[in-house]
């Protein structure tokens, strides 16, 4: 369990903002400029604020009203940089051992960096760097992993190759992460609980999947980004077309691609504006990819209205123009069809479970 609080006056810019979050992946999410940076700096002992709280797991890193200020080396918190920072004469192992000493063998297993070791980082491409940069982290024993935008200096391609690990150490690292990113993607993919910032405030936080689904985040998240995260579990596998069918709480959709093997758990994210409305079953269509659903929220914003749907128990999201919302004359409570575009799924958008 996080409980971050902390007000801060940085020049013309106000921090204030408050959350408090389960285990798993923390993601702060918003504008350049929103003050992620300055809230993660303020856990890991690099900002004082001039007022707050800072409790993780239990213990107690910063309380102005009990004058609690531990010191940064105290607090043990492991920090991951955009650039991995390491030290360019030094190889892996050498850079590890900077970190510390802590679970030496797991961290190497858990992160992949056992062929790595004799290299400098200069042999190393992003990704790895950025790998070796966590273990370094994790070595010093932290009680908490604070990462500011790990992936933004990578390329699609390293990015891709990098996710998975990320995936691995929020499953088995056990440690609580705070995460920062301005991709709606990253945080769809690796978060338990999203925090939303605009201009120092937190403006929404919850569960991921609660938060992406709602229309009203849409306006936060950015319309091209919006889109809900859902679990689905693989239930078939077309071999000679390439496709496979998932189950999800309402319903079946078939994506092209293999993306596992029958009865994998996967978390899919799916984007709003590949979501199409109807109130009418769609005919002529094969049945496949068109689910029941009630609409549960709408929100109209400048670029168009966002629809929060309940298929089964999942929640989607939508994204019509104003004039398609005033022809389905859309309204909460109401049946409609929705239509996921088979072709949407980015492969960086599907993912194990949890
Ligand atoms: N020491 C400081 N003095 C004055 N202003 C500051 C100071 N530190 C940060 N700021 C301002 O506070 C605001 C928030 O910065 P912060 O780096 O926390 O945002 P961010 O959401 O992490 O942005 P980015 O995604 O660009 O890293 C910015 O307007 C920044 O210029």
């Amino acid at each position: 369990m996080i409980a971050v609080a902390a007000k801060k006056r940085l020049g013309a810019f106000d921090l204030d903002a408050a959350f408090e979050a389960p285990p798993g992946v923390t993601a702060l999410f918003g504008k350049s400029g929103s003050g992620k940076t300055s809230l993660i700096n303020a856990v890991a002992g690099l900002m004082r604020p001039d007022a707050g709280r800072i409790e993780i797991d239990g213990a107690v890193l910063f309380d102005s009203s009990a004058r609690i200020d531990v010191p940064v080396h105290r607090r043990r918190v492991g920090y991951v940089f955009q650039d991995a920072r390491l030290f360019p004469h030094m190889n892996v192992a050498k850079n590890l051992a900077y970190g510390g000493r802590h679970d030496r063998d797991r961290v190497i297993d858990l992160l992949g960096l056992d062929g790595l070791l004799d290299r400098r980082p200069a042999a190393l491409s992003g990704g790895e760097r950025q790998r070796v940069a966590i273990g370094r982290a994790l070595m010093s024993d932290p009680r908490i992993l604070l990462m500011d935008e790990p992936l933004s200096a990578l390329d699609a391609e390293r990015k891709s190759e990098i996710l998975p690990w990320l995936e691995r150490l929020r499953d088995e690292a056990g440690l609580p992460i705070l995460y920062v990113s301005h991709a709606a993607s990253e945080v769809a993919r690796l978060a338990t609980t999203v925090v939303v910032m605009e201009a120092g405030g937190v403006k929404r936080a919850g569960a991921v999947a609660e938060v992406l689904s709602d229309p009203a985040a849409v306006g936060m998240i950015g319309a091209q980004e919006a889109g809900a995260v859902v679990r689905a579990r693989i239930a078939g596998l077309d071999r000679i077309d390439g496709l496979t069918e998932l189950a999800l709480a309402g319903g079946r959709i078939v994506l092209p691609g293999r993306l596992g093997g029958i009865g994998t758990h996967l978390r899919l994210r799916i984007s709003a504006q590949d979501v199409i409305l109807s109130r009418d079953k769609p005919q002529g269509l094969s049945a496949l990819n068109i689910l029941s659903a009630k609409v549960t929220a709408i929100d109209e914003g400048p670029e168009g209205v966002a629809v929060g749907l309940l298929c089964g128990a999942d929640r989607l999201l939508a994204r019509v123009t104003r004039r398609s919302a005033r022809a389905l004359r859309l309204e909460p409570g109401q049946q409609v069809w929705a239509i996921v575009k088979a072709s949407a799924v980015a492969p960086d958008d599907v993912s194990g479970a949890t």
